[in-house]
Formats: structure tokens, C-alpha cells, sequence
């Protein structure tokens, strides 16, 4: 049976969601998958860090309160978060990367991602900061190394469109996309609908796990922005940054602005989109929309994410599924790592014919 050995880098909603699925399900994932997770160490700027050669169990990990640098009172658990060191010397397979995105720079994510592939170790993550600012590096690295860079779960969660739209549809010739591509904001939207306030709605998402830790991200499209840029860059191969993504978010929208939308059956919806331009260029923008209750994105309400990818053979294929949440999130980080071990069984595979 193969075992990975998985290095934690953030512990909270997701890589914990993540590490009550390993409680819950490993003997399932056995016998399913073909392969067992075995935490081996986590690192968290508020717990602190532990490297466990052994394992750590993950059930116990879960159910423990830890206080603030908590990690401290474990065997070979420090109450700083010494990411560089968990990352560099813990006898991972795979680095887990779930801390903070930060939409600037990718930082600290991006040297956690490169401390990895340096140092031997695949990477997973939902951080959308390395993947947006930093891919084209971290997937050289990887490549050259021989690894993995995966990061499925920075665009619309677990829901399937990177791989799907890589692999599935290989040879469609993708023109462009536009989609629902924020949680938090379409959620927020649909509260609105209701009546609710601003504010008490965006605080509703952030009880629920979707929102971001500063949710200006969500509302104010800086989120979606490095969507757009993930989606136009890996899937149109464009070299955009964020900066060159025109940007406008939600909360300018008023309630007599939801209000007559309604009674023009209609609903806003904050819609990330780029398009492949005549002269070959991409184009993209993050910016609300009033749209017709009949076109296929205004329909989508809550959490939930869409994403329509207009092709030259296949016309326009739509992809809808959760955009945020913990285990929906912790699941995406769940089928990189089957991605990976699908990959290494077809090397073998090959390696032996
Ligand atoms: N929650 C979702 O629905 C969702 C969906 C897709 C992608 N994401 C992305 O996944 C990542 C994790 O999301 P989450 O919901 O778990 O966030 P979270 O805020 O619940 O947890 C992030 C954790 O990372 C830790 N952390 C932050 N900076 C760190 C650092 N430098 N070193 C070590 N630990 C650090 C924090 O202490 C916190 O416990 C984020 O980048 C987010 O944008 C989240
Ligand atoms: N905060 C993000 C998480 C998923 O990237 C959202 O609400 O969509």
C-alpha cells in the first residue's frame, strides 16, 4: 500500500477540513485510491509547528483545542511557525500549502511552494497567490525537479475546471470564459436578494468558511482578479499579472440597485471573464453584471461558482459546482494528491514496458 507522507503549511478551515478527511476516511481512500495520507508535520503562524517522523493522528490533531503556539507542548512541536525548516527537513512526499493568499506578491506562499519543489517535496495548494503571481517558476521548478505543482482547489474549489478543461478538453481551442468565480460575493448577492445587509451577509460567508481572512477580497474582485489570471494563463496561455486585469467589485451596489434588478428580472452577479483577442492577445476583467434572469449564470445562487468556457468546437461548456468551503476545498487538495499518484502509476507503468 502506498503511504504519503504530507507536510501541513496553515492549519485552519481547509488543510483541517483536510485532516478530518484523513480521520474519517483513509481506509476508504485505501481501497479506493490505492494510497493512505499520513500527516508528518504542520506549521501554522498562530499554533506554531511539529515535525512527527512517525505521524501524527489525525483525529486527535482535529479534536485538540490548541491555544495560540500550542504546538509547543507536542513532541517535537515549536510554539513559532518555522515554515522554512517544517518545509525543508520533515520527511514529506507532498507539501500541503493552505496559508493566507496574499494577492500582491503570492508571498510568503511562493518560497513556502519553492522551498518544496527545492528541496524534493510536491506541492498542493489552494492558495491562489503563488499559482496567479508565481506558476510559470514553481511549474518550471517542478518540472525540472521532477514533481508536482498542483493547484486544482485556486480556482472554484473542488469543483473540476483547471484539469477538466486541460485534459477533457484537449483540442476544443478554448476562445475565452466568463463565470461566477467568487463564493463570498455571490453568496453575498443572493443574501442581499433577501434583504439582508451588506455587512451581516459578508459576516454570514465569513462563519461559513468562504471568505477570505480580509474579506475586501472577496467583495472589492481582487479574488476573482487572480482567477482570471490562473484561468487566461493556464488555459489561454497568456502571460497576464493581475495588475493587468481591469478590476471593479460588489460593494457599490446598493439596495435599490438589487432591488430593480429584481423588478426588471434580472439579478447582478460579479463575473471574472478573458477573451482571446484577433491579434492573439488575452483580455480579462473582474467586474458585477446585470444579467437577464435566462442567461445560464443567473441562476447561480450561494456559494456555488459556474464557469462557461466558450470553445471553437464544442460552442460553450458550462461547468458549475461549489466555488468555497472547507471540505469542498480540502477535497480539491484531495484530487491534486490523486492526480499525482495517478501520474506516478503511469510512469511506473512505462518505466516497465
Ligand atoms: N475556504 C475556502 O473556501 C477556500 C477555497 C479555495 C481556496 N482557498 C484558499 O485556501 C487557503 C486556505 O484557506 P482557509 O479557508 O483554510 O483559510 P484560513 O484563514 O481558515 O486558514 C489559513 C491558515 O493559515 C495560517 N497561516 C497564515 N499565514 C501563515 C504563514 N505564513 N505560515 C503558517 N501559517 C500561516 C493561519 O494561521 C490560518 O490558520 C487560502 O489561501 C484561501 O484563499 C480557500
Ligand atoms: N474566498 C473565496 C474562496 C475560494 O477561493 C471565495 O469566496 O470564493
Amino acid at each position: 500500500m502506498t503511504v504519503y507522507n504530507i507536510a501541513l503549511i496553515g492549519f485552519g478551515g481547509v488543510n483541517r477540513a483536510l485532516a478530518e478527511l484523513i480521520a474519517s476516511k483513509n481506509d476508504l481512500w485505501a481501497r479506493d485510491l490505492g494510497f493512505r495520507l499520513n500527516i508528518v508535520a504542520v506549521s501554522d503562524l498562530y499554533l506554531g509547528s511539529v515535525i512527527s517522523p512517525n505521524g501524527l493522528d489525525a483525529k486527535t490533531l482535529v479534536e485538540s483545542k490548541f491555544a495560540k503556539g500550542g504546538f509547543g507542548q507536542l513532541s517535537g512541536g515549536s510554539a513559532e511557525a518555522d515554515n522554512e525548516t517544517v518545509i525543508k527537513t520533515a520527511p514529506a512526499d507532498i507539501i500541503v500549502e493552505a496559508t493566507f493568499t496574499n494577492p500582491k506578491d503570492g508571498e510568503p506562499a511562493v518560497s513556502h511552494c519553492r522551498w518544496a519543489l527545492e528541496s524534493g517535496k510536491h506541492v498542493v495548494t489552494t492558495n491562489k497567490g503563488p499559482v496567479a503571481i508565481g506558476a510559470q517558476v514553481l511549474k518550471a521548478l517542478a518540472e525540472k525537479n521532477g514533481l508536482h505543482f498542483e493547484y486544482e482547489g485556486s480556482v472554484m474549489s473542488g469543483t473540476p475546471v483547471i484539469r477538466m478543461a486541460e485534459k477533457t478538453l484537449a483540442g476544443a481551442e478554448l476562445k475565452g470564459f466568463e463565470g461566477i468565480l467568487n463564493g463570498t460575493s455571490n453568496f453575498v448577492l443572493g443574501r442581499m436578494e433577501t434583504g439582508m445587509d451588506f455587512s451581516a451577509a459578508v459576516k454570514e460567508a465569513q462563519e461559513l468558511g468562504y471568505a477570505e481572512a480580509d474579506p475586501t477580497a472577496d467583495v472589492e474582485g481582487y479574488d476573482v482578479r487572480l482567477k482570471v489570471v490562473i484561468l487566461a494563463n493556464e488555459l489561454l496561455g497568456a502571460n497576464l499579472t493581475p495588475d493587468d486585469v481591469s478590476r471593479k467589485g460588489i460593494s457599490g451596489l446598493t439596495a435599490a440597485d438589487i432591488d430593480a434588478a429584481t423588478k426588471s428580472s434580472s439579478r447582478w452577479k460579479l463575473i471574472g471573464s478573458a477573451v482571446r483577442n484577433a491579434d492573439g492577445s488575452v483580455t480579462g476583467s473582474v467586474e458585477p453584471k446585470c444579467l437577464p434572469l435566462e442567461h445560464p449564470l443567473a441562476a447561480v445562487s450561494g456559494a456555488t461558482n459556474a464557469v462557461s468556457l466558450n470553445t471553437e468546437l464544442l460552442g460553450s461548456v458550462t461547468v458549475t459546482g461549489p466555488g468555497a468551503g472547507r471540505i469542498e476545498t480540502a477535497y480539491a487538495l484531495l484530487s491534486d494528491i490523486v492526480a499525482i499518484h495517478n501520474a506516478s502509476g503511469a510512469a511506473q507503468k512505462k518505466e516497465a514496458a
